[in-house]
C-alpha cells in the first residue's frame, strides 16, 4: 500500500519543482490512489522552501509508474513561464506526449523549453486539463513584496520630483535641449553625434526639482527609450521646427502613449528661418496630438536650444504637468528605484545610475536589483559629487553591486545580504532558463528551411560593451539581422573590455568574431587573437557596426542572379549552312546580339529554347557584336529547329551580393 502512496515523508503536499503552488490531497484520495480534481486545492509556497520541494519532484520522478496510475487531473495551476517537463508532470502525461502533441501542431520543443501562452491554451484543450496561470515570479518578486508591504504600511507621501524623458527624432535636438537645460555642452565631444550612454540628470526651477533622463537618438535604443518611458512622468518630444514629424516622433509617441505618459511637445529650432511650427502642430494634429490653442490638450512649446528662447516657459509647463499628476512618495520608507544605465567601471566595478521612485537610499543599504546585489559602498549625483542619500524622484549612481544589472531592472532595498542574495540568485537562474528555453526552440518551419538551404548559416558573433544599454541596443539591432538563409548568433554578450576567455571562446565556435563597443582588446588580448586567427573589430559608433555586420551576414548568403538584358533579333530567313547547321537570318531591333551570349528563342510570346550564340556574322564575316538595325546571322548552339518570325533575346546574369 505504500508502495503506490503518492508521497511518503510530506505527508499531504506535492509541491512541484519551481512552483510556487502546492497542491493538497486528502488522505481519501491518496487511500484511493487517485487525485480527484474537486479535492486539489492550491497553497503559495515561497522560494525558500525550494529545496524541500524538489526533493519531492525527485521523488516523484524515480517512480513514474506510480504517476500513471493517477488518475488524469482535469484542472491545475501553473505558472505563466512553464517548462514541458513541468506541464506534463502537473497534468499526469509523459513528457514525450506532451512533445508529440506539440510536434503534430508544427512546433518543436526539448523537455526544457518554456510552453508561450498559445501552446499551453492548445496543450489543455487536447489534454481536457482546465488550466489557470499564475505568475511563478511572485515567489521570488522583490518589487510585489516591496509594493504589497507600501499598501500595507504607513504613509508619508509628500511631492516628489518628476521624472522627464527628452524623445524625438535623430538631430531635432534632444541633447542640445538638455544641455541647455543643464547649461552644459555634452554633445560637442560624443563620437558621431549620438548620445550613447543614458545618464539622468536633475535641475531646479521655481525651487523646485526636475529630473530628465536623457535618451539616445539611435532607433537602435528604441527598447531603451521605451524603458525609458516606463520610469518616465512625463514625456517631452522634441520636434524641430524646420523638419517636421520624423518617424522617430511617431515612435516616440507610440511609446509615450503606450506607458499612458503625458506629452509635451517642444517645438525646437525655433531660431532657425525654416521653422514652421504650424505644420508640426498640424502634423502632430493628425497623430491626435493636437495643440491646447488649436482645442486640443496637448502643450506646444516653442524653444530653441540654441538661444535658450522658450526653456523657461518649458520648464514651468512641466511643473504645471506635474502639479496635475499629483506625484507622491514616502522618503522615509526603503527605496525601491529604476536603473536607466550601468555599466562596469575601472576600479569601481558594477555602477548603476538609478532614479528613485519611492523611499530614501542611503549609504550602507543592502540593496537588489535583477541579479545584483549588494550593500551600497557610496552613492553619487548627477555632478559626480558624493552624497549620503537620495530622495524620490532623484537621479543617483549607485556603487557597491556585486554585477552589472540590466537597464530598467528595479532595484529595492531589503533587510539582510542572505535576503538579497538569494532573490539575485533566483532571478538569475530564471534568466539562463529562459535564455537557454529560447535558443533551443526551433520550429519546424525554421527547421525544413534550414534543411532546405544544407544549413542555415550563421555568423556568431561575440559581443562586449562599455554600458548595458548600449549592448542590449546592439543585441537588439544584431537579432534583427536575418533572414531564411542566414542570422546573426550571439555566442556571448557582455559589459567591459575585451579578455582572453572572449578570445578562447571566439577560437571555440568556428569564424566567430568579436565586436567590441566603446572598448578595445589590450596588447595580450590582440596577440592571442592574432595567434588563434580570431578576428576583433571594434566600434564607436553604433551605426557603424550595424552596417558592418550586416554585410557580414550577406556576405553569407549566396549571390543573387540578377538577369540583364542585351538586346532582341527577329528571325528573317533561315538557312541551312553545312558544318554550321541552321543559321537565323536576323535583324536586330534592340540593343545587340553577341557572340557568346545567352539568349532565349521566343515564338508566339513563348520562351521556347534557352541556350547561347555559337556564331555569329555579318555577311562572311564572323563579328563579335552586332547592333541595332544591322542584319547578322546567328547561329545557335544545339538548336535546329530556328523559324522565321522567332525572337531571339540576347541576355547576360549578373551575380550581385544579396542584401536582407
Ligand atoms: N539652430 C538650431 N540648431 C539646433 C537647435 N537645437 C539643436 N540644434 C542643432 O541640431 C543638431 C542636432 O542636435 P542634437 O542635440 O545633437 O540632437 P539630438 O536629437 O540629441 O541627436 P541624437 O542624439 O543624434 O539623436 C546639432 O547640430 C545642434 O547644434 C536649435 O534650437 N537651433
Amino acid at each position: 500500500m505504500a508502495d503506490t502512496n503518492i508521497d511518503t515523508e510530506e505527508e499531504d503536499m506535492i509541491v512541484l519543482p519551481d512552483l510556487n503552488v502546492g497542491i493538497t490531497i486528502n488522505e481519501e484520495a491518496k487511500k484511493k490512489k487517485q487525485i480527484d480534481p474537486s479535492q486539489i486545492r492550491t497553497t503559495k509556497k515561497t522560494n525558500f522552501v525550494m529545496q524541500g520541494i524538489q526533493r519531492v519532484g525527485r521523488k516523484r520522478r524515480r517512480r513514474p509508474s506510480q504517476v500513471q496510475e493517477v488518475e488524469a487531473i482535469s484542472a491545475i495551476e501553473i505558472p505563466e513561464e512553464i517548462r514541458v517537463y513541468e506541464f506534463a508532470e502537473k497534468i499526469n502525461k509523459s513528457v514525450s506526449e506532451v512533445i508529440k502533441e506539440l510536434f503534430s501542431l508544427g512546433v518543436m520543443f526539448t523537455k526544457n523549453d518554456f510552453l508561450d501562452k498559445d501552446s499551453i491554451e492548445i496543450l489543455a484543450d487536447t489534454f481536457g486539463v482546465n488550466v489557470t496561470t499564475v505568475n511563478d515570479q511572485e515567489a521570488f518578486d522583490y518589487v510585489k513584496a516591496y509594493d504589497e508591504e507600501g499598501e500595507a504600511g504607513e504613509q508619508h507621501l509628500v511631492e516628489r520630483a518628476p521624472v522627464i524623458t527628452i524623445m524625438g527624432h535623430v538631430d531635432h535636438g534632444k541633447t542640445s535641449l538638455l544641455d541647455y537645460i543643464r547649461s552644459a555642452k555634452v554633445a560637442a565631444g560624443e563620437a558621431g553625434g549620438i548620445t550613447q550612454h543614458v545618464g539622468a540628470y536633475m535641475v531646479e526651477k521655481n525651487g523646485r526639482n526636475i529630473t530628465f533622463i536623457d535618451t539616445p537618438g539611435h532607433e537602435a535604443f528604441t527598447e531603451m527609450r521605451s524603458r525609458g518611458a516606463k520610469v518616465t512622468d512625463i514625456v517631452i518630444v522634441v520636434v524641430a521646427a524646420d523638419d517636421g514629424v520624423k518617424p522617430q516622433t511617431k515612435e516616440a509617441i507610440e511609446h509615450a502613449k503606450a506607458a499612458g505618459v503625458p506629452i509635451i511637445i517642444a517645438v525646437n529650432k525655433m531660431d532657425k528661418e525654416a521653422a514652421n511650427p504650424d505644420l508640426v502642430k498640424a502634423q502632430l494634429a493628425e497623430l491626435g496630438i493636437t495643440p491646447i490653442d488649436w482645442g486640443g490638450e496637448h502643450e506646444f512649446v516653442p524653444v530653441s536650444a540654441k538661444t535658450g528662447m522658450g526653456i523657461e516657459d518649458l520648464l514651468e509647463t512641466i511643473l504645471l504637468q506635474a502639479d496635475l499628476l499629483e506625484l507622491k512618495a514616502d522618503p522615509s520608507r526603503e527605496v525601491k528605484a529604476t536603473v536607466i544605465e550601468s555599466s562596469l567601471e575601472k576600479g569601481r566595478g558594477p555602477v548603476a545610475t538609478v532614479v528613485i521612485e519611492d523611499g530614501t537610499i542611503r549609504v550602507g543599504d543592502i540593496v537588489v536589483a535583477g541579479i545584483a546585489f549588494g550593500k551600497v559602498k557610496a552613492l553619487l549625483n548627477d555632478l559626480g559629487q558624493s552624497v549620503k542619500e537620495a530622495l524620490p524622484g532623484e537621479p543617483v549612481v549607485v556603487l557597491g553591486l556585486s554585477e552589472v544589472p540590466g537597464a530598467g531592472e528595479t532595484l529595492i532595498s531589503v533587510k539582510t545580504d542572505k535576503i538579497a542574495r538569494e532573490y539575485a540568485k533566483k532571478k538569475a537562474e530564471y534568466l539562463r532558463q529562459k535564455e537557454l528555453s529560447k535558443t533551443t526552440k526551433v520550429s519546424l518551419d525554421d527547421l525544413s528551411a534550414m534543411i532546405a538551404e544544407g544549413a542555415l548559416k550563421t555568423l556568431p558573433v561575440i559581443i562586449k560593451a562599455d554600458v548595458q544599454g548600449s549592448l542590449e541596443a546592439i543585441k537588439g539591432s544584431l537579432e534583427k539581422i536575418r533572414n531564411s538563409e542566414t542570422k546573426v548568433h550571439i555566442v556571448s554578450a557582455g559589459i567591459g573590455g575585451i579578455t582572453e576567455s572572449d578570445v578562447a571562446l571566439a577560437s571555440a565556435s568556428s569564424d566567430c568574431i568579436i565586436l567590441g563597443f566603446h572598448v578595445r582588446p589590450t596588447g595580450i588580448v590582440k596577440e592571442k587573437a592574432r595567434s588563434a586567427g580570431v578576428e576583433i573589430k571594434t566600434y564607436n559608433i553604433i551605426y557603424d557596426l550595424i552596417d558592418d555586420v550586416t554585410n557580414l551576414v550577406t556576405g553569407l548568403m549566396a549571390p543573387v542572379i540578377r538577369e540583364e538584358n542585351i538586346g532582341q533579333a527577329i528571325v528573317r530567313e533561315v538557312f541551312a549552312v553545312p558544318k554550321l547547321g541552321h543559321i537565323a537570318g536576323c535583324i536586330v531591333t534592340d540593343g545587340t546580339i553577341n557572340r557568346g551570349v545567352k539568349i532565349r528563342v521566343i515564338r508566339d510570346g513563348v520562351i521556347i529554347y534557352e541556350g547561347s550564340v555559337s556564331s555569329l556574322k555579318r555577311f562572311k564575316d564572323d563579328v563579335k557584336e552586332v547592333g541595332k538595325g544591322y542584319e547578322c546571322g546567328v547561329g545557335i548552339e544545339g538548336y535546329t529547329d530556328i523559324k522565321v518570325g522567332d525572337y531571339i533575346e540576347s541576355f547576360k546574369e549578373v551575380e550581385e551580393k544579396a542584401k536582407l
